[in-house]
């Protein structure tokens, strides 16, 4: 043999097949931590909201494309676009037109092939959510999250559970209810689910996943400060804790201003922009920390190393998910949804 040996670690990864190698390994130095680079993605629109659909999206692309580039350039396993990322939030419009023209199918439409070639390119699952166009039922139009496997498969698709009624954000009049229920995606890179926005605000939302077993919950958002910012701290961190997973939040940045005035139906003038996206993406983990947050008002990548090992350490230490009592809560609820259900109030008869 030439020259010294480099290290232990490096003859046995040069001489053993991988299946040996990897039981070596445990023998060697115990159980492997499962670390996986997250990326999040908040951004600002890439051209004005009267350009024509197929040019804002296109705009769009480029610049995701760009930044998932640099995410892939930072060793990033799973990345996670913000909510409807490839249009303007223009449902605070109330107009159909030109707005509907954003949605498109999730399984092959143009912005799940592009994020096929990435994801595949990059060797990195892609979460995009997307408006979507559902023609096989009816050209239904639901808020969704696409999963693309990294090896550009697209693994399937998550829906957006609970749609705001609030403020300026009436997006019951785009796309219905979610469907899916509460999906979580088995990847290369650990389980991932999918809260789309608003359903940060219910806590059984947030559970459902992490009963379903997710590991990561993304939260591509839309809000604004002068709605939700004071939530915004608290919300997916506090899921982290109780759930005994990792939370990613995404938001937005920018003001998008509209081509006609729209009230916000609180008797104050009509205006064209919904105020600022503020952006502050964040990830939350399980023990309660979290990273700083993103700027408040610039396009920005979040990157972060997480042990997925910690989910498990975090359950065995508090028991949160232990002695959380689904069995009483699921009598409970059974009973509280029933039309003649009389809450067990008990009264002073004095
Ligand atoms: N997009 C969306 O669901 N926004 C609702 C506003 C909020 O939850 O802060």
């Amino acid at each position: 043999m030439a020259g010294e040996l480099l290290s232990v670690e490096h003859c046995l990864e040069n001489h053993l097949p991988e299946q040996e190698l990897k039981e070596v390994k445990r023998i060697l130095y115990g159980r492997e931590h499962v670390v996986v680079r997250i990326g999040l993605v908040q951004n600002s629109i890439a051209a004005e909201t009267t350009a024509p659909v197929a040019v804002q999206r296109s705009a769009l692309h480029n610049k995701i494309s760009r930044i998932t580039e640099a995410a892939a350039s930072c060793g990033v396993n799973v990345l996670c676009y913000q909510e409807a990322w490839t249009m303007p939030f223009a449902f605070c419009t109330r107009e159909k037109q030109p707005w509907c023209e954003f949605a498109e199918e999730a399984d092959f439409g143009p912005t799940t092939q592009l994020c096929q070639e990435l994801a595949q390119k990059y060797n990195m699952v892609i979460v995009s959510p997307i408006l979507e166009r559902d023609s096989i039922h009816g050209d239904t139009l639901w808020n969704t999250a696409v999963v693309i496997s990294n090896n550009g498969h697209v693994l399937g698709k998550t829906r957006k559970n609970h749609i705001p009624r609030v403020g300026d954000f009436n997006e019951s009049t785009y796309y219905m209810e979610g469907d899916t229920g509460h999906v979580v995606f088995q990847t290369q890179f650990g389980r991932l689910a999918v809260n789309i926005c608003y359903g940060r605000h219910h806590p059984q939302n947030w559970m459902m996943y992490g009963v379903n077993g997710a590991e990561i919950v993304f939260n591509p958002s839309a809000t604004v400060g002068g709605l939700s910012e004071p939530l915004w701290a608290i919300e997916a961190r506090n899921a982290a804790i109780a759930n005994s997973y990792f939370a990613c939040a995404i938001n937005r940045v920018g003001t998008e201003v509209f081509p006609n005035e729209f009230t916000s139906a609180d008797g104050k003038p009509a205006h064209k922009d919904f105020g600022h996206f503020y952006g502050s993406s964040y990830v939350a983990a399980p023990d309660g920390s979290r990273t700083p947050g993103l700027s408040r008002n610039k396009d920005g990548l979040l990157v972060t190393e997480v042990d997925l090992n910690l989910c498990r350490q975090v359950k065995d230490h508090w028991g949160f998910r232990m002695t959380q009592r689904l069995d009483l809560y699921a009598s409970s609820l059974s009973a509280a949804i029933m039309p003649n259900y009389q809450p067990p109030i008990v009264r002073d008869s004095c």
